[in-house]
């Protein structure tokens, strides 16, 4: 499997603070690559990283093989990639700017140019100091979207979107991914990606703390388990415990624990049970609350 993009023990200091603590991660040929993590996290200071735009302190970046820190230039023709937050020329139209951008990573104008500014309703004859936010990220997205690169970063992507934009953004990502194309795809929020993406690498006070594919993540995930016991009192040092007025008793309980928690329970006189696997989302808050999932006994 060709490496597309293989970070390998990134660290990077602002003064004495440090954004970035040992990063690595690959993103391989043909996948869409979700680099997930809370605000601050160092989501967008690895990104910039990789396009040469903020100097490691130590680490390797590697694109498709070769040092993507010693020619920027170069590692930038093989990268479409759009900001968070989108400057363009104010006096510059959509259009004039798409070209530009185009024209800038030695790629060609196609008709796909016009079918993207189609799709996302863009009008561009209008100057980029008119748009908004939005509207600044469409001009961006366009032209990422219409280059043929090896790989297409997002960060961020679709904060200034509307919903139906957020759609066809969606929609473009899996025709790139149909194409064999290589997407790493930068978010705080997972609903926003888990559709699209096959893997991810959750970040965290620029740590990563988990690399895995989205079933992987749900595999490690802890589960929740709601019953009616005759004692409930072996099971109130479990993690989430909580007690209905029913007398129903919940909590959480790591996989690998759940054999031993069923002896538990036929134990304490299970006379109902319900266990329920965690959503993506519930997993993605555990991550956000504590770094590191629940393996809790
Ligand atoms: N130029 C800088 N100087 C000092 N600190 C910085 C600089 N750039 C980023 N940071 C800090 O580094 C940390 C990581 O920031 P980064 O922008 O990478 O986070 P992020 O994961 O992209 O967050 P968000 O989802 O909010 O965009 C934050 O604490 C941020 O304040």
């Amino acid at each position: 499997m060709t490496k597309v993009l293989e970070i390998s023990h990134l660290n990077k200091t602002f003064g004495k603070f440090q954004a970035l603590s040992d990063v690595s991660f690959t993103v391989n040929q043909g996948q869409v690559f979700g680099f997930l993590g809370p605000n601050g996290a160092g989501k967008t200071t690895t990104i910039r990283s990789v396009l040469g735009l903020l100097k490691r302190d130590s680490g390797t970046i590697k694109l498709m093989g070769e040092d993507a820190t010693g020619n920027v230039l170069d590692t930038h023709r093989h990268i479409a990639y759009v900001p968070g937050d989108v400057y363009l020329w104010p006096n510059l139209t959509g259009g004039e700017t798409i070209d530009l951008l185009l024209r800038m990573g030695g790629h060609a104008r196609t008709k796909r140019v016009d079918d993207l500014i189609k799709l996302f309703e863009l009008d561009p004859r209008k100057k980029n100091r008119t748009y908004s936010k939005g509207n600044r990220q469409k001009v961006a997205l366009i032209a990422a979207f219409s280059a043929n690169v090896d790989l297409y970063i997002f960060d961020e992507p679709t904060s200034g979107l509307d919903p139906l934009q957020a759609r066809n953004f969606q929609d473009q990502i899996l025709a790139l991914k149909q194409a064999g194309k290589t997407v790493l795809l930068s978010s705080h929020i997972l609903s926003e990606v888990e559709k699209v993406v096959d893997c991810v690498a959750v970040i965290r006070q620029g740590q990563i703390v988990e690399v895995g594919s989205l079933t992987d993540l749900q595999e490690h995930a802890a589960l929740r388990i709601n019953a009616q016991v005759q004692d409930w009192t072996p099971f109130q040092d479990y993690p989430k415990f909580h007690q209905e007025l029913n007398g129903e008793i919940s909590f959480t309980v790591a996989r690998a624990l759940l054999p031993k928690t069923m002896t538990a329970l036929v134990t304490a006189g299970v006379t109902d049970l319900k266990v329920t696997p965690p959503t993506l989302e519930d997993l993605f808050m555990q991550y956000y609350d504590t770094g590191a999932v629940a393996h809790e006994s």
